[in-house]
């Protein structure tokens, strides 16, 4: 049985790491959001995140896991309920400053930039200067695999490669909470399966927390230690459990028994939070 038993109290990681019980990073409590058009988005949404962990948030188009991951980030609020961001510190807004960051879709580069510009900004912004930021970014640059690419434009990157410099640029000012909205879904198969890996191994790395979209099921078996169906209309958690493994995340684990296994059992769980369509 790879999908463990819902709440239980260990979670294993990809590398056998085990989460430990402390004080949540962000906590959502019965939020619901409708927008000004009507659209009742979530509805009576709870979610508690704690330090350490890779959350996959796993659900049909629509039901509301990026408008769930905005609300986390503090770039929209709530109509309903509470958000709690326990462990960060809170500015007069009442918004989580700093301590979170956002991967999107699209890379959304400056063009004009070169990858060493891009990845500056958020310290940019933060008034750190290019000198003082300067070993930050090829830190960053680095844990990317682009360290030799600096001083190059996004118009010469890959897809792939663009990406990982978004990511970069996410991880430079050392998030404590990475948000990932279907980061690699417009990447081919192979770049994305490389992009995963790189993940993890960020992940391990640095022990950043994340939270990751997706609507694979494949994916979110590969990285997650615990997975969050999202039902739609309105959205809410459908289900919530920890996904254990004694492999190593790794090719060879994408072959594996227990990969197939985990795979079909969440693709049952989607069904299941789908009212049994297919997907
Ligand atoms: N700014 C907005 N104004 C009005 N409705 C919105 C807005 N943003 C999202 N919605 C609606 O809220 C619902 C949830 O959208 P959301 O983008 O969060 O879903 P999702 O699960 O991330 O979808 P997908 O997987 O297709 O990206 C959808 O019905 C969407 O049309």
């Amino acid at each position: 049985m790879v999908i463990a038993e819902q709440g239980s109290a260990e979670t294993k990681t990809p590398s056998a790491r085990s989460v430990k019980s402390s004080r949540p990073l962000v906590a959502m409590d019965n939020v619901s959001k409708v927008f000004s058009n009507g659209t009742l988005a979530l509805s009576g949404m709870s979610m508690t995140v704690r330090p350490g962990e890779f959350i996959s948030l796993l659900g049909p188009s629509g039901c509301g896991k990026s408008t769930a991951l905005r609300i986390i980030a503090g770039l929209g609020g709530v109509s309903e309920g509470e958000i709690d961001w326990p462990s960060f510190r809170i500015n007069s807004r009442g918004l989580p400053d700093g301590d979170i960051s956002f991967v999107f879709q699209e890379p959304t580069l400056m063009p004009w930039q070169t990858v060493f510009g891009n990845v500056y900004l958020p310290l940019r912004l933060k008034g750190v200067s290019k000198k003082a930021a300067s070993e930050r970014i090829m830190t960053a640059l680095e844990s990317v695999g682009l360290k030799d690419f600096a001083d190059a434009y996004p118009r010469e990157l890959s897809g792939g490669m663009k990406m990982r410099v978004s990511i970069a640029r996410a991880l430079v000012t050392e998030p404590k909470l990475l948000l990932m909205d279907e980061p690699f879904a417009a990447l081919d198969e192979i770049t994305r399966q490389k992009l995963n890996d790189d993940v993890l191994a960020l992940w391990k790395a640095t022990g950043i927390t994340v939270i990751f979209v997706t609507h694979s099921v494949y994916e979110s078996a590969y990285l997650a230690n615990r997975i969050v169906v999202m039902k739609a209309r309105p959205g809410r958690v459908h289900s919530d459990f920890p996904l254990h493994t004694s492999l190593e995340r790794d090719a060879q684990y994408r072959t594996s028994e227990e990969y197939r296994q985990a795979c079909a059992e969440v693709s049952a769980m989607l069904s299941e939070a789908m009212g049994g369509e297919e997907h």
